[in-house]
């Protein structure tokens, strides 16, 4: 089959929003800053907060789709940060900064990341939860890339 065009433009930005998390990562390893950085995540919260109602989405819904951001982030930030604990290095590629180059790439897929929620939300498929399982499924068979993208996407589908 193919996929579901609604899931795809969403699932792609949150995959572009996840693969910074190599950058934040390969920074918290070498400057051995933990993962969790609450006071930033109040801040991207915030940000979402006031800038949801421009893309025509509710705070509400806006805040609860990036705090699902967040923690598939960290999620990804853990799982590699473990893998090279294990083998004892990082890949060797250029660093990025934290503060002047990566978290302002994160600031900038905040709207591109609304307006596709908002199309999301308007055009939501029926039986929501199966047809997201089948685009994460589809879209890899790689287990901890679907993982992040479960996690990424717990709050998407209306529960009940
Ligand atoms: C991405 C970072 O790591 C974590 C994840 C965040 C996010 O996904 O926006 C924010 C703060 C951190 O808890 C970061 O420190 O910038």
């Amino acid at each position: 089959p193919d996929p579901d065009p609604t899931f795809e433009a969403l699932l792609d930005s949150i995959e572009q929003r996840l693969a910074i998390a190599d950058a934040v990562a390969l920074h918290k390893w070498d400057s051995g800053q933990p993962v969790q950085d609450s006071a930033r995540e109040q801040q991207v919260l915030e940000r979402v907060r006031k800038a949801a109602s421009s893309h025509k989405v509710s705070p509400q819904r806006a805040t609860l789709f990036f705090s699902d951001q967040i923690e598939a982030d960290k999620l990804r930030q853990y799982h590699l940060l473990s893998q090279w604990s294990l083998v004892e290095a990082a890949p060797d590629i250029p660093r990025l900064d934290l503060t002047r180059e990566i978290r302002p790439q994160l600031d900038l897929l905040q709207a591109q990341m609304l307006d596709r929620l908002a199309r999301f939300d308007r055009h939501r498929p029926a039986h929501c939860e199966h047809a997201l399982a089948k685009a994460i499924g589809l879209r890899s068979s790689d287990a901890t890339r679907r993982l992040m993208l479960i996690r990424a996407t717990a709050s998407l589908c209306p529960r009940g």
